[in-house]
Parts: structure tokens; C-alpha cells; sequence
């Protein structure tokens, strides 16, 4: 992969609260087109506020954020940890829901929903009710409706934190592959660097206070993911920086 324009650019960027909490401070960030970015960090240092930002739930109490395609800037998914589905609705409903805010009919978006079911592997269950399936299902029902509306940017907020590890891989390998076929801008956030290294093309590492950036790592966009580049020498020098860069991020806290 080239280097790519940013999708958008976060300048200056600087959010505080009410109760005088400021989650980010002087925060940069350009997001280039078609990467995998994933944010590490402490907890509480701005990870969140800083998806929330680029997805326009909140807003910056300084600097600006620029979007080089405004078509991008209005079509944008998101994953939280937790997969939020509506309990009484089945699979299909709950995937057709962004389309349905949008006005489209049930008939007209069952082609785009049930091939967006198929990409995430839920062809089958589309009857199907959120108690009856496990969490990784509950999670890809949770990305089919992200992905449903075909956004150019994916924002992902911890997604996969609640599930085993087995569960974790898998969902992990599937997105990559989704994210290869639908071409989609990719933004996570995780406290795992194992997941971090192995899933993402860059990664920021913020530190404990307003969100600075402690280290930028660049991971090989050519490199295959699969288990011969998780069990490499590679993977564990990447993670090994992935991981100083964390206990720098932590600061004085660790001391
Ligand atoms: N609405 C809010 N009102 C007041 N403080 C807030 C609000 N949202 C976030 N904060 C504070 O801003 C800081 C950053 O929060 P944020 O959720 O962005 O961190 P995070 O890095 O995502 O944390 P975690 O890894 O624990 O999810 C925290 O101190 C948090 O308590």
C-alpha cells in the first residue's frame, strides 16, 4: 500500500468537561485512507473521546477536524464493546435498522443486508433473536450493522474485549478480510498489544495525560496476518515496542 491521503485530519485538538477533566489536549492525528489504526493506551486517556470526536457525537473545545470527503465524514460506523443489539428484533431487523433510518424498505435493503450478513459469516441467522446466539455472533450481528450502510470509516471501540481468545482471533482474521473487500478506513481501540500488532497497519500509543502520542508504529501493511506472522520473530519485535511504548504511555504512574 502507498502512502495515502488522510480521510481526515485532527487538528489541535483539545476536549474538556464540564467537571474540568481534559480527555485530550493538543491532539494531531491524520487517519490515511484505507488504513487499520489502532489507539493504545491507558485507560482514561482519551481513546474513546477521540472516536466520539471523528464520528461527530461530540464535539472538540479546540482545534478542528478537516475531512477531506464530507460524503465520508456523514457515513460512518461504529462498534462498541458491547454488541447493543435490540433484544426482540431478530438478526435481519437489527442489521436493516440503519437502513431503515434511512428510509429504505425492507425489500429494497434485503439484498445489501443479506449479503452484509454473509460477509460476517451470518447467512444463516437471519431469524435468529440476539438471546439465542453467543457473544462473537451477538459482535458480528454488531458489525453487519456498521457495515451495512457501506461506510468508508469503521470505528471500533474496544469490539472485541468481551470475548474469549479463540472467539477474539477468529473475529480478528474475519475482519481483515472484511475490511479488505469492502475497502473500509479502519479505527481501534484496544488495551490488547498482541491484537494491536496483529491486526493493525499503524499504531498510536497515548499517553496517560490529554492524549499525546508517545510513539507512532508502522506495521509492514504487506505482511500476511496469519499464524506464521504471529508465532515470528517480527510479531514479537513489533510487540515488544508496542509494549515500551505502553509503559511510556503509562509514565509515572508505573513508578
Ligand atoms: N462525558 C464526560 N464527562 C466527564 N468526563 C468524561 C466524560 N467522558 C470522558 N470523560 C473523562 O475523560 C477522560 C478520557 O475518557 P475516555 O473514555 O476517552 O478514555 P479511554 O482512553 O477511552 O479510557 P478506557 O480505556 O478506560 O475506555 C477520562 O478521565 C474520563 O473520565
Amino acid at each position: 500500500m502507498g502512502v495515502a491521503e488522510p480521510l481526515v485530519s485532527l487538528r489541535g485538538i483539545g476536549k474538556s468537561f464540564a467537571n474540568g477533566v481534559a480527555a485530550l489536549e493538543n491532539f494531531d492525528l491524520d487517519l490515511r485512507d484505507g488504513e487499520f489504526l489502532t489507539l493504545l493506551g491507558p485507560s482514561g486517556c482519551g481513546k474513546s473521546t477521540a472516536l466520539r470526536l471523528i464520528a461527530g457525537l461530540a464535539t472538540p473545545s479546540a482545534g478542528v477536524i478537516d475531512w477531506r470527503d464530507s460524503a465520508a465524514a456523514h457515513n460512518i460506523g461504529f462498534v462498541f464493546q458491547e454488541a447493543t443489539l435490540l433484544p426482540w428484533a431478530d438478526v435481519f431487523a437489527n442489521v436493516y435498522l440503519p437502513l431503515r433510518l434511512a428510509g429504505k424498505t425492507r425489500e429494497a435493503a434485503a439484498p445489501l443486508v443479506r449479503e452484509t450478513l454473509a460477509l460476517v459469516g451470518l447467512a444463516d441467522y437471519e431469524t435468529a433473536l440476539p438471546r439465542q446466539l453467543s457473544g462473537g455472533m451477538k459482535m458480528r450481528v454488531a458489525i453487519a450493522r456498521a457495515l451495512v450502510t457501506r461506510p468508508r470509516l469503521l470505528l471500533m471501540d474496544e469490539p472485541f474485549a468481551a470475548l474469549d481468545e479463540v472467539t477474539r482471533f477468529r473475529l480478528g482474521d474475519d475482519l481483515l478480510a472484511m475490511k479488505q473487500r469492502l475497502d473500509t478506513t479502519i479505527v481501534f481501540v484496544t488495551h490488547s498489544i498482541y491484537e494491536s500488532v496483529y491486526l493493525s497497519t499503524r499504531i498510536l500509543a497515548l499517553s496517560a495525560r490529554g492524549g499525546a502520542t508517545v510513539d507512532a508504529i508502522d506495521i509492514d501493511a504487506a505482511i500476511a496476518r496469519d499464524e506464521e506472522f504471529r508465532t515470528s520473530s517480527e510479531f514479537a519485535q513489533y510487540c515488544r515496542r508496542a509494549s515500551a511504548a505502553l509503559r511510556c504511555a503509562y509514565g509515572e504512574e508505573l513508578r
